[in-house]
């Protein structure tokens, strides 16, 4: 063995230069086709030229002549062919080549073996050889037996050899092949012999049969059948006997490197060339079979993308159709129109009231927005900018008007801001947002098209990055518009395989029209009729499921080895994730909350602690928050949530405080409200119109989802047992699980409580999976949830599980 492994590496070195040819399906059947017509035409031909030979001899000089009568069946072409191959060449051994061909062209037309085909080439063409060589020694001149080449090799061999001496390299050629490839060996003829003397006297005995040494799986099939006949000796027998002929070589144990029960017989240094020309063969196959380095994973899934294409997550809904653009309404007072007069009003007044508290200006610019105009100044130098700040409410008051805000300094332009509304504002209309470039062509994983900037820009942000989005606004200031822009842009972006919503609406009527698209978008527990959420109660089980998903989630993840849901999706995508193992095409999960509030003030800390466990760990796993509220004052929005949510939009608040607690500063008590917002991803300030969609829009864009094709049922969320009904703790020995001892054998065995493990070991869902774990903590066998860490296994082997067993009944 220690000498096959040190031979290899340098045959392999040698084969790796082997060119390899790729052809197209297309090409193959017309390559594969040419080489098997080929192979009948000469077979034809050569059958044809046995009889007809003789006619033809004269025709052969004149075979470019169109007037010239042949008399083989391929006509002129038959007649050079066998001319070439059976009298100038070898004669009838010159069958074997229409046998090769032919042979080819099936091998390329079914895509097989290549390094079985030149194996086949290989020794096809030394028979070749050898026949015409035996063939021309019976032969006296140009005898059709043997061709020219026969009779040239033997006249040649003959000179040196005498003829005994060419009849005994012929049969040494003979045994040469044998041994080489039908693995004859000395013994297995002896056995033979031996067999037939047995046979002879009706002595044969069933022992013999046991005693039959597997050879080799690696045998071709005429190997197979030779093999059959040799192979009746007993290993005792054929270890008596010990090999006098060198050039036997001992393929049986050194040059079969898939052998899988080598014989006791020792290796001796036999035929070199032997070994060599054996062990080539062997490692053509591992470089044809392996292909470079991928591992295992990766070549099955190259292959299984090769074979069906990369998984397609929309395909169950594959006709499903985007809501086209045409269900938003277009509005008139689109379109910013430039007032001269009040640019140069606003202007005037601004610098005259600076020029009150003596601040000089060096120049002033004016962009104009959809609602707001923002004018930068240059102050002359010298001047504090803490000091234009304090007249923001001059300012206001020379302007008599609402929503001004001083921006000192804009960030990275070395101006100070003043955003002052416009007389008349215009409405920035969802479907000018959706239709941008912006939008269309966005990349992101969860786009969210919210409106336009003071520069009249559309403002695209990704939710996946933020990854959770606090919004607050008093009443009647635009919130639930702003939710629907949000879940619009989602509609108008995602696929329904690739994003689900979970509404909570504790105001019972803002989101009511998404139920349509229930069975499309939305996520629910298994147990509730209503996808969208409207009872307190339900949104603590809602969101505790969601925690138990994410968990679900994350191992997923740790057993993929993917960072992050997009990954996680990737590698899924291309078939490296087998859902056999509880894999499975990940959709984002958004969670929208109308009026958090409220919830807070029923639900207090139980919605409070799943919530900010969610806003804190379940960005890499896709699960995002959008929580809305009316009352931004401290007691809602606590400080764990606060620091949980980096992304928040503001609308319009009653006070200074409220602001505060929503942007940590002052800005959305100035806003113009009707959609004027401030949106802030933990730094700087943006001042957006947020896209106006009405409800016949949304009711339009829903009912169109709503009329197509959709799953059977909802996205289903984990199972929660809530308090309600009993904690896990509680369960009933008769309601366990029936898988119940199986899970306990599986995970006090690898010492690990899992329920991973026990979905791959029992091959569960998710769902069950969990329970059993449940059944095995109430049990006493795991103990209690440690977050990401697997949890701890109570009871040591499986003895001690028999005993904790017997002993709780
Ligand atoms: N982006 C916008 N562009 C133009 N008008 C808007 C916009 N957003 C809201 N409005 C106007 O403000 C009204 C109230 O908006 P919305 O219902 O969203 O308020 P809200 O903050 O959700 O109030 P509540 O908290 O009472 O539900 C809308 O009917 C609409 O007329």
């Amino acid at each position: 063995m220690a000498k096959k492994n040190n031979n290899k590496p340098n045959h392999t070195k040698t084969k790796f230069k082997m060119p390899s040819f790729k052809l197209s399906s297309q090409q193959k059947l017309i390559f594969g086709s040419f080489l098997a017509i080929l192979g009948i035409m000469l077979f034809v031909a050569f059958i044809s030229f046995l009889f007809t030979g003789d006619a033809d001899q004269s025709t052969i000089t004149q075979l470019t002549n169109r007037n010239v009568k042949t008399q083989n069946w391929l006509s002129k072409a038959g007649v050079w062919l066998s001319n070439f191959f059976i009298e100038r060449g070898f004669g009838v051994a010159s069958f074997i080549f229409a046998g090769l061909f032919f042979l080819s062209g099936i091998y390329v037309l079914m895509n097989l073996s290549k390094a079985k085909l030149r194996k086949h080439w290989f020794w096809g063409i030394l028979i070749v050889i050898w026949l015409s060589t035996l063939f021309g020694f019976f032969s006296n001149t140009f005898d059709l037996l043997g061709g020219t080449i026969g009779f040239e090799v033997n006249s040649y061999l003959q000179d040196y050899l005498g003829k005994t001496g060419t009849i005994l390299l012929l049969l040494f050629g003979l045994i040469t092949y044998l041994a080489i490839r039908f693995k004859v060996t000395f013994e297995s003829i002896a056995a033979l012999f031996k067999s037939a003397k047995s046979d002879f006297k009706e002595e044969f005995s069933k022992s013999n049969e046991d005693t039959i040494v597997p050879v080799d799986n690696n045998l071709s099939d005429e190997a197979e059948a030779f093999k059959t006949a040799f192979d009746l000796s007993t290993e005792k027998e054929a270890a008596k006997e010990t090999t006098t002929i060198s050039s036997t070589p001992e393929p049986k144990v050194d040059s079969t490197p898939l052998e899988v029960n080598p014989p006791v017989k020792s290796v001796e240094k036999s035929d070199l060339e032997m070994t060599v020309e054996v062990e080539e063969e062997s490692i053509e196959m591992e470089v044809e079979e392996v292909p470079e380095e991928l591992s295992e994973t990766d070549n099955l899934s190259n292959k299984l993308v090769a074979d069906f294409g990369q998984f397609d997550p929309t395909l169950e809904l594959s006709q499903f159709k985007f809501p086209p653009l045409d269900l938003l309404k277009k509005y008139d007072s689109e379109g910013i129109t430039i007032n001269q007069e009040e640019l140069e009003e606003n202007k005037n007044r601004i610098v005259d009231t600076l020029k009150n508290y003596n601040i000089g200006i060096a120049s002033i610019k004016a962009t104009i927005g959809p609602t707001v105009t923002l004018y930068e100044i240059v102050p002359d130098a010298g001047i504090r900018i803490s000091k234009i700040k304090n007249l923001e409410d001059d300012i206001a008051l020379s302007l008599s008007a609402l929503g001004i805000r001083i921006i000192a300094p804009i960030p990275g332009k070395g101006t100070i801001g003043i955003e002052v509304p416009n007389k008349n504002s215009t409405i920035v209309s969802m479907r000018s947002v959706i239709a941008s470039k912006k939008f269309q062509s966005s990349d992101m994983q969860l786009p969210i098209a919210l409106g336009k900037t003071i520069s009249n820009e559309t403002f695209v942000v990704d939710l996946a990055k933020m990854p959770h989005l606090l919004m607050a606004g008093a009443t009647g200031q635009g919130k639930s518009v702003g939710l629907n822009a949000v879940l619009t842009s989602l509609l108008y972006k995602k696929h329904p395989a690739e994003v689900k919503f979970i509404l909570v609406d504790p105001k019972k009527v803002e989101l009511t029209l998404f139920n349509k698209i229930e069975r499309h978008y939305l996520a629910k527990l298994p147990d509730s009729e209503d996808a969208i959420i409207t009872d307190n109660t339900k949104v603590i089980n809602t969101l505790n499921s969601l925690c138990i998903e994410m968990d679900n989630r994350y191992e997923l993840l740790k057993n993929a080895m993917c960072r992050n849901i997009a990954e996680y999706n990737v590698k899924f995508k291309d078939r490296k994730l087998n859902p056999n193992d509880g894999h499975q095409y990940l959709p984002y999960i958004v969670l929208v909350v109308d009026e958090f509030a409220d919830l807070i003030m029923t639900a207090g800390k139980e919605v409070e602690t799943p919530i900010a466990r969610l806003a804190q760990l379940a960005r890499a796993i896709g699960i995002h928050l959008i929580i809305a509220t009316q009352r931004p004052s401290v007691n809602v929005i606590t400080g764990i949530i606060k620091a949980n949510f980096p992304a928040r939009i503001a609308f319009r608040v009653t006070s200074k405080i409220d602001s505060r607690t929503i942007l940590d500063g002052s800005g959305a008590d100035q806003l113009i409200g009707r959609g004027d917002m401030l949106y802030t991803q933990g730094n700087d300030l943006i001042r957006v119109q947020c896209a106006f969609v009405d409800t016949p829009e949304v009711e339009k864009i829903t009912d169109y989802i709503g009329s197509q094709k959709a799953y059977p049922e909802a996205y289903m969320l984990p199972e929660f047992v809530g308090e309600e009904s009993g904690t896990s703790l509680d369960i009933d020995i008769a309601d366990r699980d029936k898988l119940f001892k199986e899970a306990a054998i599986v995970i006090v065995t690898a010492q690990q409580g899992s329920a991973s493990l026990l979905q791959r070991k029992l091959k569960l869902g998710y769902n069950r999976a969990g329970r059993l774990i449940d059944q095995l903590e109430a049990a006493g066998i795991v103990g209690p949830f440690e977050g990401s860490k697997a949890r701890q296994v109570l009871i040591t082997d499986l003895t001690a599980l028999d005993n904790h067993l017997e002993n709780e009944i």
